[in-house]
C-alpha cells in the first residue's frame, strides 16, 4: 500500500472515533434520563474492525519480525566476532587474596617495561618477601634486597612484550561486601596454547621462590579461619643456635627423615603427620629450633594461636584441615589454652606481687574468649580431617601440666626437653658471637682451647691487641657474617685497637684460638643449668664488641643474677619493686 494512502487511511479513522466520542457525549449531556452510552461502542469496535481488517498491520508485524531477526543476527554474529578473536588470546585473573598474585605482580614488578612507562604506580610494597627497609636506586646503601617498584597504575590498560608474546596488562580496584577493597590483575596474552601461560606462571613463580630463598613466610588465622600471610622472617641458620651436642641433628633429621616418608607411612597405613613437643626453660631456644628448621626445610611457618579470641573447635578443625601438605603448624605455649590464669610467673614465683584489677579482668574476658575444648584439640589434631603431611611443633614450658592425651605419640612423637644453658652452650654461644666470620666454629669447645686462662686475664690487661693472624681474615662481624670486610679506618685506644665507624667493624681483632681461649673463660664463670641461654645472649649484648671485657666480667654478672634471683624469691618485706 502506498504511505499516503495509509496515512490518509489512519487519519480518517481517527477523526470517526473522535466525533463518535463527541456525540457520545453530547448524547449524555442533553438526554439525561434515557442516558445511552451504547453509541461510544461503535467507535472503539470500529476501530478494531479496521484495525484487523487493516493491510498495514500485517506490514508491521512483518518489520518486525525482519528487525528482529536482523539483530539477532547482528549479536550473534558480534558474539561469534568475540570468540573467534577471543580464542587467539589467553585471559588469566589473579586475586588479591591469591598466592598466585604475589607471585606474578612480583615478576611485573621486576619487567623493564615500568622503567619506561609514563603513567604507573611508585609501590613499596614487598608483596611477602622482605620486611627491610625499601630503597631506592642511587640511595647509599643499596645493599637491601628491598626496591622501591614500579608498577602498572590501577585501571590502566597496558601492552607488553615478554618472550616474542605480546600481553595486556590490566589492574582493577573494587569493595567487596564487606567494603574491603579488592585488587585485580587480569593478563591477556596473545597465544592460542595453554602452556605460554603455564611457563608464565612458573616463571613467575620460580622468581618470587628465588627472592624468598633467604626467607621464611608466616602465617596466621583471621576471624573467618583462613590463612593469611603476615610476615617473612630471614631464615635463621642453624648454627646460630646453640644446643647440646646431637640435638640440633636429632630433630632436624627426623624431620627430614619425615618429609621424604610418604610412601612408608601410606603403606603402612599410618598417618602421614609428626608433633614434635619441646619444653623446658623459657628462653631455651625451642622457638628459634622451629624457625631455624623451617629455613633449613624450606617450609612455611603457620601459627596456630589456640587463646584466638572467638576461636572454638570447629574453627580450628577447619584451620588445621587447611593447613597446606608441607608445612610447620606451630603452637607456642600449648598449656596456655587450657591453663590461664595459672601464668609462668605465679607458677614460677608465688610472692610476686598480684597484677592490678583491670589487668585480671581483661585475662578474664580472653578466657572467656577461647572456646577450644581439650577434645576439640585432640580430634583437630589427628581426626579425619587433620593434613597430612604436615609438622607439628608444639611448645611448653609446664610440661608436667599437659594432658597424657595430647603428649601420646600419633600426636606428639617426640618429646625434647631444653634445660638451662650448660657450660658447653655457653662456651658456644660465646663462640657464636665472637669468631671471625669465617672461621668454622669447632663442634666440641675442648678440642680448641688452646690458650690458658691467665693468657685470658693478660690479653684483657693489655688490651686484645693480639697480631692478626692468617686466620683473622675478617674482622669480628656480628650482624653480617658473611659480608666482605670494608675500608676500615684504624685506631688504638688506650685499651683495645678499635676498627672502623660501623657496629660490625668495631670489634678488636682477635684470632680464632683467642677468642676460644677467651670462649673456655667464660663457660668456666657460667654455672651450669643455672641461667637461660636468652640471658646468656642478653649479657653479651652488652658486650657487642668487647670480648675479652665478656669474659673478664661474666664472674660478676653471675654473682649478681644470683643475687637477683635470690631477692626474687624471698623479697624483703614492702618491696615491690621486683618484677
Ligand atoms: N640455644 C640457644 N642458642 C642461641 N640462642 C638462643 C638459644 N636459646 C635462646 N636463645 C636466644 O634467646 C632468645 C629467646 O629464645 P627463644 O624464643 O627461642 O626461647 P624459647 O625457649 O622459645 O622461650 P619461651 O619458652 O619463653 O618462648 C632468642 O633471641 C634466641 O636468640
Amino acid at each position: 500500500m502506498d504511505p499516503v494512502e495509509l496515512l490518509q487511511k489512519t487519519l480518517s479513522v481517527f477523526s470517526d472515533v473522535a466525533q463518535g466520542d463527541n456525540s457520545t457525549m453530547a448524547t449524555a449531556t442533553n438526554a439525561t434520563n434515557s442516558p445511552s452510552s451504547t453509541n461510544a461502542t461503535p467507535g472503539l469496535s470500529g476501530l478494531l474492525t479496521m484495525l484487523l481488517s487493516f493491510s498495514a498491520l500485517t506490514d508491521w508485524l512483518k518489520l518486525f519480525v525482519i528487525g528482529g531477526a536482523v539483530e539477532s543476527c547482528r549479536r550473534l554474529l558480534f558474539s561469534l566476532w568475540r570468540s573467534f578473536t577471543q580464542s587467539f588470546w589467553i585471559t588469566a585473573t589473579f586475586d588479591c587474596d591469591d598466592l598466585s598474585f604475589n607471585w606474578i605482580m612480583f615478576w611485573l614488578s621486576k619487567h623493564p617495561k615500568w622503567g619506561k612507562a609514563r603513567t604507573l604506580e611508585v609501590s613499596t610494597r614487598s608483596f611477602g618477601l622482605s620486611s627491610a627497609a625499601v630503597t631506592v636506586d642511587g640511595e647509599g646503601d643499596c645493599d637491601s634486597n628491598r626496591k622501591l617498584s614500579y608498577l602498572p597504575s590501577v585501571s590502566e590498560s597496558y601492552s607488553l612484550w615478554h618472550k616474542h608474546r605480546y600481553m595486556t596488562v590490566i589492574r582493577e580496584k573494587s569493595q567487596d561486601g564487606f567494603y574491603r577493597t579488592v585488587e585485580t590483575l587480569q593478563i591477556k596474552i596473545l597465544a592460542r596454547d595453554h602452556r605460554v601461560l603455564t611457563d608464565l606462571l612458573l616463571e613467575a613463580k620460580m622468581a618470587y621462590q628465588a627472592a624468598q630463598e633467604h626467607l621464611i613466610s608466616v602465617y596466621v588465622s583471621d576471624a573467618c579461619n583462613s590463612w593469611r600471610m603476615v610476615a617473612t622472617r630471614p631464615k635463621r641458620p642453624l648454627k646460630s643456635i646453640v644446643l647440646d651436642p646431637g640435638l640440633k641433628d636429632l630433630l632436624l633429621e627426623d624431620a627430614r627423615d619425615f618429609l621424604a616418608s610418604k610412601s612408608w607411612y601410606s603403606e603402612r597405613g599410618i598417618p602421614f603427620r609428626r608433633g614434635y613437643l619441646l619444653y623446658g626453660a623459657p628462653g631455651s631456644g625451642k622457638t628459634s629450633i622451629i624457625q631455624s628448621i623451617a629455613g633449613e626445610l624450606g617450609l612455611d611457618v603457620y601459627v596456630i594461636s589456640l587463646s584466638r579470641m572467638g576461636l572454638d573447635d570447629t574453627g580450628l578443625s577447619e584451620l588445621i584441615s587447611e593447613l597446606p601438605e608441607k608445612c610447620i603448624a606451630l603452637m607456642e605455649d600449648i598449656d596456655a589454652a587450657f591453663h590461664r590464669g595459672i601464668t609462668r610467673d605465679m607458677d614460677e614465683n608465688p610472692n610476686k606481687p598480684k597484677k592490678p584489677q583491670d589487668e585480671r579482668e581483661k585475662e578474664k574476658d580472653e578466657d572467656k574468649s577461647s572456646r577450644i575444648t581439650l577434645s576439640g584439640l585432640l580430634n583437630a589434631l589427628d581426626g579425619v580431617g587433620a593434613q597430612e603431611g604436615r609438622i607439628l611443633f608444639a611448645t611448653t614450658n609446664r610440661y608436667n601440666a599437659l594432658d597424657p592425651a595430647l603428649c601420646r605419640p600419633g600426636r606428639m612423637d617426640l618429646h625434647i626437653e631444653f634445660k638451662l644453658a650448660s657450660k658447653y652452650q655457653a662456651e658456644e654461644l660465646f663462640k657464636c658471637f665472637y669468631m671471625p666470620s669465617d672461621t668454622p666454629i669447632p663442634e666440641s669447645s675442648e678440642k680448641v682451647v688452646e690458650k690458658p686462662e691467665q693468657d685470658v686475664d693478660s690479653a684483657y690487661a693489655s688490651g686484645s691487641s693480639s697480631p692478626a693472624t692468617s686466620e683473622v681474615r675478617d674482622l669480628i662481624d656480628l650482624d653480617c657474617p658473611s659480608s666482605p670486610p670494608s675500608t676500615v679506618a684504624t685506631f688504638s685506644s688506650s685499651s683495645h685497637t678499635l676498627t672502623g665507624q660501623t657496629h660490625r667493624l668495631r670489634g678488636p681483632k682477635l684470632s680464632a684460638s683467642h677468642v676460644s681461649a677467651l670462649a673456655a673463660s667464660f663457660a668456666a664463670a657460667i654455672p651450669d643449668r643455672e641461667v637461660s641461654m636468652a640471658s646468656l645472649q642478653g649479657y653479651l649484648m652488652m658486650y657487642k664488641t668487647r670480648p675479652v671485657e665478656a669474659a673478664h666480667e661474666a664472674p660478676a654478672w653471675v654473682d649478681r643474677q644470683r643475687e637477683e634471683r635470690l631477692q626474687k624469691t624471698n623479697p624483703t618485706p614492702g618491696d615491690t619493686s621486683t618484677s
